[in-house]
């Protein structure tokens, strides 16, 4: 036998209980354990009069049986007074039923402002404050059960009803909204219409069934969806005679009317007047997301480009140009070796490939931070203070998209460290389909300059405000040359790639939230552009600079088409000089998704040292400045743990005119020298003539650095890893 749902402990509020329904809730509840508030105005059925009797009635019912109420005769408009009934003689509220109700039946044309108001006041209202009034105890306890009654007069109309349906229908809006804010807090929400015997049934329903239209076959289920094992809620329900169905919406398919040199017109509408009402393959939306998604998978389907939804209401609000040379404000960005590592893991590196591990393994003899992990560092300067509260801008976050790139990389960024970023709106673009909003980010460690960017959003369907087309700030894509690749990548992002991507920074739901995604005009979430650009950059840098981070001088890209998670991109890439040009597309659909890219490589100095060029006349205009290679060194095994690579650049008038580098496999045996304590940051000192003579590619660097005449000078803690930072280049 199943076990009585009871209700010992809870309270109960049922108001309009003097009789009929609200009567039979009362004395269920009460037969069950429940403390009950009896509450009837004792009024008649158009509301007018007052007696206590009938609660006072009910209530000796429920007692006659062992049952705990009390009786309450306020008016439902007076919400408070009702649950401070129940706080009073109780000290809790557990429980409302929303039952009290009037009727003021006319014809429309007959039907007076009052009668409109009564019935508002008493069922809507009403049905508000007393709620209203319960919903903060409830929220406190984390408990609620909440009914509210609707009406079959509401949900189908019925002659003489417009107040009365009007009213009724309110209550399940009202109801439903209840239930999604109610969820979290475990307060439910339900609506019932229960049949009753009135005008309508009368001549519809055989003599027997209006018989059985008895209360006690309505509050069987008022009881169950007020139980705390029912975890129903926002639901609407139809009972009577024993019998109980649920309701839900239904939307017929639709037809998209608006099309590319289709408008939409009212002779449109007229066409398509069946498919528009065609109910064959109906959806059943429950919630606000859902309608919209299906109705936006019904946009999908129809060919307005790209897969993309034309958005004819996006806007970039009043004044765009009032944007221009908008400053964010500076922006401090800390980061630890991990953050490098899960950047890298998010644009696909994997164990599986061992020349990965330097970019995964923090006590890798080479450990590095991925150069295109610049753009995380810069993308939050712009995102941490918004792109939504720039003056003069009102930008529609579900329509921006990543359409174009550029990172140019001045240093090897550090493993960790604390940067910051300036941000500028450099200039916004009209591109008639759409704005293009250009901001330049650069990234400075103290006063050094590390990586600058470049972004080009892309706000859909925000572009006709009469803009400029084309700016003469902007980096420009490139072409690949006309002939076959020279090197093909193909590999496969994961179904998790967005959703690992995104933990490095860019928290747009976009790239994991179906509602948000389907809101921007996408099917599914899409992979962050900058996620491909990930992939395709570390293609480049280990077919043609192997995997060597110093060699990353800049990268530019357009994006052209999204990319879902678990897709393949197939890098292509053309190598012409230090530039290496590339392109990606989709395996799987052979669609082009990075358009116009080229990768820019500094000069490899470790394989061809003969490359150095000399350089004439530097004495007085040398700008130095170093480039940051890492030398690992960690503790008493110094000698053998100083391994690696290093080097510097000396520029120019801001241009490269020779950089060097330093192979200290064999030994680093000035790092002996010296207490080893304090900090990392080291420099080199050599003398003016070797450094002439090493600036002209007289002397080679590696036998400067062994014979002695180039020291590095620091302190270096002993027994611990440290990362060695060139920081600066000075002259004996
Ligand atoms: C700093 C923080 C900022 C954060 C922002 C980024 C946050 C991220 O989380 C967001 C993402 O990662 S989104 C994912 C990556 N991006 C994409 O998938 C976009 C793919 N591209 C498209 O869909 C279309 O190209 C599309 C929709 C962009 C354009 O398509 P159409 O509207 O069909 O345009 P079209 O008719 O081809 O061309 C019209 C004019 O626009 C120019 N244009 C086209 N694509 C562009 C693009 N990608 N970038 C810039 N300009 C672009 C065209 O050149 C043309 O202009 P003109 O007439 O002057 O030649």
């Amino acid at each position: 036998m199943s076990v009585p749902l009871t209700f010992d402990g809870k309270v109960v509020l049922v108001t309009g209980a003097g009789g009929g329904l609200g009567r039979e809730y009362a004395l269920a509840f009460g037969q069950r354990g429940a403390s009950v508030v009896v509450n009837d105005l004792g009024g008649n059925a158009k509301g007018e009069g007052k007696n206590s009797a009938a609660a006072d009635k009910v209530v000796e019912e429920i007692k006659a049986k062992g049952g705990k109420a009390v009786a309450n005769y306020d008016s439902v408009e007076d919400g408070e007074k009702l649950i401070q009934s129940a706080l009073d003689a109780f000290g809790r509220i557990d429980i409302v039923i929303n039952n009290a109700g009037i009727l003021r039946d006319r014809s429309f044309s007959r039907l007076s402002e009052l009668d409109w108001d009564l019935i508002q006041r008493v069922h809507l209202k009403g049905s508000f404050n007393v709620t209203r009034a319960a919903w903060n105890h409830m929220k406190e306890q984390k408990f609620g059960r909440i009914i509210m009654t609707a009406s079959a007069a509401g949900l189908y109309g019925n002659f003489g009803q417009a107040n009365y349906s009007a009213a009724k229908l309110g209550l399940l809006g009202l109801s439903n909204t209840l239930a999604i804010e109610g969820r979290k807090l475990n307060i439910h929400c339900n609506t019932i219409a229960p049949i009753a015997n009135s005008r309508l049934t009368q001549n519809i329903m055989p003599a027997d069934i209006l018989e059985n239209l008895k209360p006690e076959y309505v509050s069987p289920l008022v009881l169950w969806l007020c139980h705390e094992q029912c975890e129903e809620t926002g639901a609407l329900f139809e009972v009577g005679a024993g019998w109980i169905g649920k309701l839900r919406w239904e939307r017929s398919p639709g037809h998209v009317l608006l099309r590319k040199n289709h408008p939409m017109s009212p002779e449109a509408v007229r066409d398509q007047w069946d498919n528009i009402c065609d109910f064959k393959d109906a959806s059943h939306p429950a919630t606000v997301n859902e309608s919209l998604m299906s109705m936006l998978s019904m946009l999908n389907k129809e060919p307005a480009g790209d897969g993309l939804v034309a958005n004819p209401t996006s806007s970039l609000g009043h004044n765009p140009a009032q944007a221009v040379g908008y400053n964010f404000p500076d922006h401090t960005f800390s980061y630890t070796e991990m953050q490098c590592i899960l950047y890298a893991l998010g644009v696909g590196m994997s164990t599986k490939d061992t020349d990965h591990l330097r970019f995964l393994y923090e006590g890798h003899e080479n450990f590095a931070c991925l150069p295109t992990y610049g753009v995380i560092i810069s993308q939050a300067a712009v995102m941490d203070s918004g792109l939504t509260n720039i003056p003069g801008l009102e930008i529609n976050p579900t329509q921006i998209l990543h359409g174009e790139h550029y990172l140019k990389c001045y240093q090897p960024l550090p493993t960790s460290g604390t940067l910051i970023s300036k941000a500028t709106i450099l200039d916004i673009l009209d591109k008639g389909s759409g704005a293009v909003i250009i901001i330049n980010v650069s990234t400075y460690q103290g006063q050094r300059l590390l990586c600058s960017n470049q972004w080009s959003v892309f706000v859909v369907g925000a572009g006709g405000f009469g803009g400029k087309k084309s700016s003469p700030h902007t980096e420009n894509t490139a072409p690949p040359p006309n002939r076959a690749p020279d090197a093909v990548v193909v590999e496969s992002t994961t179904k998790e790639q967005a959703a690992l991507y995104r933990l490095s920074g860019d928290r747009n739901p976009l790239h994991i939230d179906p509602s948000f995604s389907a809101m921007g005009g996408f099917k599914d979430p899409i992979l962050h552009g900058l996620c491909s650009f990930g992939f395709a950059s570390r293609h480049i840098l280990k077919r043609y600079a192997n995997n060597d981070p110093a060699r990353f001088c800049a990268i530019k890209v357009r994006f052209v088409k999204p990319v879902l998670p678990g897709q393949s991109l197939q890098t292509e890439m053309w190598k012409e000089g230090n530039r290496v040009h590339f392109q990606c597309k989709v395996k799987e659909t052979g669609s082009l998704t990075l358009s116009g890219g080229y990768v820019d490589l500094y000069e490899d100095q470790t394989s061809d040292p003969k490359a150095l060029q000399p350089v004439a006349d530097l004495q007085s205009k040398l700008v130095f400045a170093e480039i940051g290679r890492r030398i690992q060194a960690s503790g008493a095994a110094l000698v053998e743990q100083v391994k690696g690579v290093f080097g510097w650049e000396i520029t120019q008038d801001g241009k490269t005119v020779a950089q060097w580098t330093i192979d200290l496999k064999n030994g680093a045996g000035a790092l002996h020298e010296g207490p080893y304590s304090g900090k990392a940051d080291v420099s080199i000192a050599v003398s003016d003539a070797d450094f002439m003579a090493l600036v002209q590619g007289k002397v080679n660097p590696q036998q400067a650095f062994m014979a002695g005449k180039l020291k590095i000078k620091g302190n270096i803690m002993l027994g611990q890893k440290l990362d060695i930072i060139l920081k600066d280049v000075a002259k004996l």
